[in-house]
C-alpha cells in the first residue's frame, strides 16, 4: 500500500524551524510518518531559524513540541529519540546573504548530491523571494530541490505576484510547492473517488439533478493566539481564498484525464476561471460578512472578537459567498460557500442538495435528495432518502440515512493532512499542490469582494460567539427557497 511505503532518502530544511507551524504540525507530522515505517534512517531534517541555538538546544524544543502535540499512545521513547536523531539545525537569517549559509551547505555537503532536498517555508511569506535568492547565490539549489511554500500566498493579486515571481526566480514551476492542507485531507480528496469512481453519481452531477451546493468551514475557535495575523487577513482570505475555492474546485470540475498533477490542475483552474465576478453592484447581494460578538461557545462564556483584538477593526470573522460557476453542467445552481469562527461547532462539508421528485403520487412534494461529505469531524457520508413512513396507514414519506463513516483500517484517526502533504513533496508529486495560476485565478475572483468590503459595500453584520452567523446570511439562501444545512429538516 502506497501510505506505508518508504520514501528515498531526503534533507529537509525547514526555515522558520522554531515558529509555531513547525512545532505543532510539521514535526509531529514527520515523527507521525517515522512511525509509520515511511521515514529512512539517513534522512535527516535541518531546522533553521535566527534564534541562537545548537543542536542540543533545537532537539530539546523539537522533543518538548512531541511531548505536547504527540498524543501518549502514539508516542515511543525508541521512536522519539530515533527521530530527534534525524535532526540538525542551523543559526541562520534567511534574509541576509551574509548569515550563515556556509553551515548549511556544510551540513547539505555531507549528503550525495542527487539526494532529495526539500526547501519548506515556515515564515512570513515576504521573506520567501529573499531566503530563495540566498539559496541560489549560495549553489544550494540542486536539481533535486523542491521548495514547499505555505499560505498565505499574498492578501492580494500585487502580493502573490510578488511573492510567486521572487520564488520563480530561482525555482521553476515544477519545483515549487504551494500547500493547502484541505487538499490533504482524506476526505477532500474522497470528492473525486465518489464522482467519478461511482458512475451512478457521477450521472446526477449537474444542474439537471442539483439545485444547490454548500460547502462550509466553521470552527469553534476564536482567533487563538494569531490576532495580528488574522486581522490583516480575515475569513475570506484565511479560509475562502484558497481552502474553500479548492474544495469548490473538487466538487465542480469537469473529470480529468488522469491524476496527473497537470491534469487535475488544469481542470480545477477551469472552475476557477468560470467563477462568476462579483461585482460592486451584486457584492451586497451574493455576501454576507461579519464579525462575532460575545457569547458561549462549548459551556464556556467567550469575549466578542473586538474585546480580544483590543482595539476597532473592520476584519470579518465570518463570510459568506453565493458564487456561480458559469459552466454549462453548472447553469443556474448556487454555490453557497462560508466560513467562520466561534461558530455553535467545528464542521467541515460539502452538501449537495438534489432537486426533488416531480411526482404527486404520495400528496406533498418529497423532499429534495440530500448528500452530505463530511469532511470533519467523524468523516463520512450521508445520503438523505425518501421512504415510506412505516408508521402510519396513509402512503406518506419520510426521510432515512443511508450513513457510512470513513475509517482506517483498524479504526484509527485519519492522519493529519501534513504527513501526506510533507512526503508527496518528497516523492515529487504535486497533484495535491497549488499551481501558480490557481492561486492568481483565486485572487482575481476574491480580489472585487474584498475591496468592496473595505469600501464599506457591504454592511458589517454580528453574531453571538456560539452560534451558526449573522441572520442575513440565511436570509441569502431563502431568497432562492435554500436553507443552511443545520436548518434543513
Ligand atoms: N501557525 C500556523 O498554524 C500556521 C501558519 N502558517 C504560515 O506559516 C508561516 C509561519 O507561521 P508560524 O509558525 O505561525 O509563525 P511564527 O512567528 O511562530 O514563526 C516564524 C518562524 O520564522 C523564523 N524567522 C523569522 N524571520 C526569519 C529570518 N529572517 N530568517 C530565518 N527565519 C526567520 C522565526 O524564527 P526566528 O525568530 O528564530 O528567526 C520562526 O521560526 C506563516 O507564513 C504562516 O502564515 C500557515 C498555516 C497555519
Ligand atoms: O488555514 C487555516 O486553517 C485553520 C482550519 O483548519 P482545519 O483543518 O482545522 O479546518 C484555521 O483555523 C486557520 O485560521 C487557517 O489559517
Amino acid at each position: 500500500m502506497e501510505h506505508v511505503q518508504q520514501v528515498e532518502p531526503f534533507d529537509y530544511v525547514i526555515f522558520g524551524a522554531t515558529g509555531d507551524l513547525t512545532m505543532r504540525k510539521l514535526l509531529p507530522a514527520l515523527y507521525n510518518r517515522l512511525r509509520m515505517g515511511q521515514i529512512p534512517d539517513d534522512a535527516r531534517i535541518i531546522g533553521t531559524a535566527r534564534t541562537d541555538i545548537d543542536r542540543e538546544g533545537y532537539v530539546a524544543r523539537a522533543r518538548e513540541a512531541l511531548e505536547r502535540f504527540i498524543p501518549d499512545d502514539v508516542r515511543s521513547p525508541v521512536l522519539v529519540d530515533r527521530f530527534l536523531g534525524l535532526i540538525h539545525y542551523v543559526t541562520l537569517d534567511g534574509t541576509r546573504a551574509d548569515s550563515q549559509w556556509g553551515d548549511l551547505s556544510a551540513v547539505l555537503s555531507e549528503a550525495p548530491a542527487d539526494r532529495i532536498r526539500v526547501y519548506y517555508f515556515a515564515t512570513a511569506p515576504q521573506l520567501y523571494g529573499s531566503i530563495c535568492e540566498n539559496l541560489h547565490s549560495h549553489g544550494l539549489v540542486t536539481p533535486h530541490s523542491r521548495v514547499v511554500l505555505e499560505k498565505p500566498i499574498g492578501t492580494d493579486m500585487a502580493t502573490a505576484t510578488a511573492i510567486n515571481d521572487g520564488v520563480g526566480q530561482y525555482f521553476p514551476e515544477s519545483q515549487i510547492y504551494r500547500i493547502d492542507h484541505y487538499l490533504g485531507k482524506e476526505t477532500v480528496q474522497n470528492v473525486l473517488a465518489l464522482r467519478f469512481a461511482n458512475p451512478i453519481m457521477n450521472a446526477i452531477w449537474s444542474g439537471e439533478q442539483i439545485e444547490s451546493v454548500q460547502i462550509t468551514a466553521a470552527e469553534t475557535v476564536g482567533v487563538e493566539g494569531r490576532a495580528s495575523y488574522y486581522d490583516t487577513s480575515g475569513a475570506m482570505r484565511d479560509m475562502i481564498q484558497n481552502h474553500l475555492l479548492q474544495v469548490l474546485c473538487l466538487v465542480a470540475m469537469e473529470a480529468p484525464d488522469s491524476l496527473e498533477a497537470d491534469t487535475v490542475r488544469n481542470a480545477k483552474l477551469a472552475v476557477l476561471n468560470a467563477l462568476r465576478p462579483i461585482t460592486d453592484e451584486t457584492v451586497a447581494a451574493e455576501t454576507v460578512r461579519g464579525q462575532y460578538t460575545a457569547g458561549v461557545v462549548g459551556g464556556q462564556s467567550v469575549p466578542g472578537y473586538l474585546e480580544e483584538l483590543g482595539q476597532p477593526s473592520n476584519t470579518e470573522t465570518y463570510a459568506a459567498v453565493r458564487a456561480w460557476v458559469d459552466t454549462p453542467r453548472w447553469k443556474g445552481v448556487p454555490f453557497y460557500i462560508r466560513t467562520a469562527k466561534r461558530s455553535a461547532r467545528k464542521v467541515s462539508e460539502i452538501v449537495i442538495r438534489f432537486r426533488s421528485a416531480p411526482t404527486t403520487l404520495f400528496g406533498s412534494a418529497p423532499a429534495g435528495n440530500v448528500l452530505v461529505i463530511r469532511v470533519q469531524p467523524n468523516e463520512g457520508i450521508e445520503l438523505h432518502l425518501n421512504v415510506k413512513n412505516p408508521a402510519l396507514d396513509a402512503y406518506t414519506l419520510r426521510t432515512a440515512d443511508l450513513d457510512t463513516t470513513i475509517r482506517m483500517e483498524g479504526g484509527l484517526p485519519f492522519p493529519d493532512s501534513y504527513e501526506r502533504l510533507l512526503l508527496d513533496a518528497v516523492r515529487g508529486n504535486p497533484v495535491l499542490f497549488i499551481r501558480r495560476d490557481e492561486v492568481e485565478a483565486a485572487w482575481r475572483w476574491a480580489e472585487p469582494v474584498l475591496k468592496a468590503w473595505s469600501e464599506n459595500k457591504v454592511p458589517m453584520q454580528t453574531y453571538s460567539a456560539g452560534s451558526y452567523g449573522p441572520e442575513t446570511s440565511a436570509e441569502m439562501l431563502a431568497e432562492r427557497g435554500d436553507k443552511w444545512h443545520e436548518d434543513m429538516e
